[in-house]
This record gives C-alpha cells, sequence and structure tokens, in this order.
C-alpha cells in the first residue's frame, strides 16, 4: 500500500453530535431523538467552492456522503460490533476504524442554501470533514432484499430487523395509495 490519494474537505458537518457515544450507529435509523425532536445537521461549504458545484442537488430527497472519521485513531483488521456477537473483519462491517477512515452515509437532504447543506438523518459528529457528495440514485443505489451475511444472522437468531422499511406505503403522484 504506498500509493496515497490526497483528498481535501469540501465541506464540514455541523451536528449536534459531540461525542462519538451520541451519534447513531447508521444514518438511515435515525428518525429523531427520544423525545420526538427531528434532528438537523447543517453541511457548510468551504469558501473556495464554486457554488455550482452544488446548485442542482435540490430535488434530491437523499444524497451520499464520503466523508473522514477524523475522531478515529487507527484500526484493527478485526472488530467487535456493537451488536453482539464475535469479531469481525473490519471491512464486513460499518465500523469507523478502518484501513482508510472513509465513512459513507446516505443522509435527507432538507435544502439547499447559499454555502450549505441543511440535512436529517446524520451518523455523524460535529466537525466531520466531508470529502465528497453524490446523489443518491434509486434505480442505481438500492437493492432492496439484498442478503446482509453476519449481520442477517445476528438479525435472525435475535429477532430483529435491521434493514430499515419504509415507514409508511407513499402514495403515487396524483393518484392514491394501494
Ligand atoms: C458505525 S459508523 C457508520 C458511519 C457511516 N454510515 C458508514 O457506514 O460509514 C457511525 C459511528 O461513527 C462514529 N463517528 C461519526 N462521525 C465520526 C468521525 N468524524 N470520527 C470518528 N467517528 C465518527 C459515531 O460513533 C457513529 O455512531
Amino acid at each position: 500500500m504506498s500509493e496515497v490519494f490526497a483528498c481535501r474537505p469540501i465541506a464540514y458537518l455541523r451536528s449536534p453530535y459531540a461525542q462519538r457515544i451520541d451519534a447513531p450507529h447508521q444514518s438511515t435509523v435515525v428518525q429523531g431523538t427520544q423525545s420526538g425532536e427531528v434532528v438537523e445537521a447543517r453541511l457548510e461549504f468551504v469558501d473556495d467552492l464554486a457554488p455550482e458545484a452544488y446548485a442542482d442537488l435540490a430535488g434530491f430527497e437523499r444524497i451520499w456522503l464520503i466523508f473522514a472519521f477524523h475522531r478515529s485513531q487507527g484500526w484493527k483488521a478485526q472488530v467487535k460490533p456493537p451488536r453482539g456477537g464475535p469479531k469481525r473483519g473490519v471491512l464486513a462491517t460499518r465500523s469507523p476504524h478502518r484501513p482508510n477512515p472513509l465513512g459513507l452515509s446516505a443522509v435527507e437532504l432538507v435544502a439547499v442554501e447559499p454555502g450549505a447543506l441543511i440535512l436529517r438523518g446524520v451518523d455523524l459528529l460535529d466537525g466531520t470533514p466531508v470529502l465528497d457528495i453524490k446523489p443518491y440514485v434509486p434505480y442505481a443505489d438500492a437493492f432492496a432484499g439484498s442478503r446482509a451475511g453476519w449481520i442477517d444472522e445476528i438479525d435472525a437468531a435475535q429477532g430483529r430487523q435491521s434493514a430499515p422499511g419504509p415507514k409508511r406505503p407513499r402514495k403515487p403522484v396524483g393518484g392514491q395509495a394501494d
């Protein structure tokens, strides 16, 4: 592993999560706080990023954030998942302690403002440097019902369901829900 690829942050997240223990384990399982309040975060672009770069994000319901786990120190080949069971190979987990400390979260895009995006459903700490943003595109990114290896096994043993499904059927535009 000798090649090095330089990245610079294009934005920094301002979130209510100051400590690792405060943040949810995945962006897609955050709906709000225990009080029912919806948690919003603000992603502030660096000054020298041209606004044209993010202009056409409006209209996308979700975006991918590719970010640096800047508060992680070091990594291990195997980690103990918070859901229990034995240690797992780090690359078969979403652990923040990775050979390259890169995170990937699909978050809800609430609004595009001059110099910032308003987001919901973040699992990133306050101050997290974001390296790239891509639109979440269901036809390319969603594979409902895909097998999830050891996570499926633990879910089956514990009678739980990790895969977040739709909260309610969506009404088709201009029509009635089934
Ligand atoms: C399990 S990871 C999943 C992150 C992302 N959804 C992924 O799959 O790459 C989420 C946890 O990472 C930790 N975390 C979030 N932002 C971080 C940061 N900037 N540095 C270090 N740890 C962070 C928090 O403890 C959070 O609960």
